[in-house]
């Protein structure tokens, strides 16, 4: 096999070697794919001003995100089931990761992940309808040593994955929600033509009244710093900022639930602006180059996660596919600041871009 050079050819190996049911659930995205496909475009569409006569002789891509110093400002998005594609699952994206936010479903559980881990974890959790569950992946995730909590606010139920209902996709029985109670997570198995397995199952289990006197109770039950993540708005920034958060993930969840959503990095500015230094202000959805950190970085995200990517690398090697991934992306975040001559995080701003 050829060397991989760039995410788009990890794409494309992952592509060939995945089945075709497990290819769409994780490529697909809601209703028409606009969403989806506006993540890429709207990255592409900010061009660059580098500057010259700067000595970027010594580029350091290091930054501190909620007091841990990480060796890049690019983690892992919550991504449900890596089992899916390689048999180690998420303990070998632990352990290519520099940073990790496990999913609810992950299919691994906390404590073989944190085993793992070579850099920080944080957890992310959805509003079960059973709030025992909530509250046993918070206990859970304390004592096995995660750092933050990660609370998804924009799947009051799952988007309208209509590859996912033509093929009528079940999660296949040998793969669990590992830290889910196998009683709230049975029907996520059942196969039913034209229809979603894991829609079905969120409109059963999730509790769509999620609001913001939930996230301030959630916040109360754990000294865990708790982050929003699907906020693409201002006004969403100050609700979550004023019932606790201690930061936010600018997210439409891979353009997997409402279609039409701006791009996340279109609704960057708006809330980085809102959130004004209160908390960190992370940013997924279509980051596919090490140019498109230094994007979102210039628009006032303190870190960006990466969603699919993780799981092509996983899917092609294992944990050094995924850890080639990432190092390709911080290889092309490397050359980019010393091209643009911003050798340092702290050097990246709006001025970078041409149209910010
Ligand atoms: C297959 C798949 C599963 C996902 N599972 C979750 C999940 O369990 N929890 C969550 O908050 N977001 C989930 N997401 C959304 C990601 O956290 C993230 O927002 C998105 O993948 C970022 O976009 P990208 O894939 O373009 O990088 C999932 C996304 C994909 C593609
Ligand atoms: C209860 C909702 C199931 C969602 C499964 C994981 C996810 O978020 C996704 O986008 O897929």
């Amino acid at each position: 096999m050829d060397a991989l050079l760039t995410v788009a050819e990890y794409e494309a190996a992952a592509r060939d070697r995945l089945p075709a049911g497990i290819w769409d659930y994780i490529a697909g995205g809601s209703g028409q794919e606009r969403t989806l496909a506006a993540n890429l475009d709207a990255f592409a569409r900010l061009a660059l001003r580098p500057r010259c006569l700067v000595d970027v002789s010594r580029p350091d891509l290091s930054t501190e995100l909620l007091g841990v110093r990480l060796r890049t400002p690019v983690g892992v998005a919550p991504v449900a089931y890596h089992r899916l594609v390689h048999p180690e699952g998420e303990v070998a994206t632990a352990r290519a990761a520099g940073f990790l936010v496990v999913s609810a479903f992950a299919s691994r559980t906390l404590e073989e992940i944190a085993a793992a881990a070579a850099g920080p974890l944080w957890l992310q959790l959805y509003w079960f309808r059973r709030r025992e569950v909530v509250a046993g992946l918070v206990r859970r995730a304390e004592a096995a040593g995660y750092r933050a909590l990660v609370l998804t606010v924009d799947t009051p139920r799952v988007g309208r994955r209509l590859r996912e209902a033509r093929r009528g996709f079940a999660i296949p029985a040998g793969i669990v929600a590992a830290n889910v109670d196998a009683a709230v997570m049975a029907r996520t198995h059942e196969a039913v033509d034209g229809e979603s397995a894991l829609v079905r199952h969120s409109r059963e289990q999730l509790d769509p009244s999620l609001g913001p006197a939930d996230l301030a109770w959630l916040c109360a039950q754990t000294d865990l710093p708790v982050l929003v993540k699907g906020v693409l708005t201002a006004e969403d920034a100050e609700l979550a900022l004023a019932h606790g958060a201690a930061g936010v993930v600018v997210s439409n969840h891979g353009g997997r639930q409402l279609d039409g959503a701006v791009a996340s990095v279109d609704a960057l500015a708006e809330v980085a602006a809102a959130v004004a230094g209160r908390g960190p202000v992370l940013l997924d959805g279509g980051v596919r180059t090490g140019t498109d950190v230094l994007r979102a970085l210039a628009l006032g995200a303190s870190a960006v996660l990466v969603g699919r990517p993780a799981l092509w690398g996983l899917a092609v090697d294992g944990e050094p596919g995924a850890r080639a991934v990432l190092d390709v992306i911080a290889a092309e975040l490397e050359d980019a600041m010393v091209l643009s001559g911003r050798p340092r995080l702290s050097d990246v701003d709006p001025s970078l871009l041409a149209r910010p």
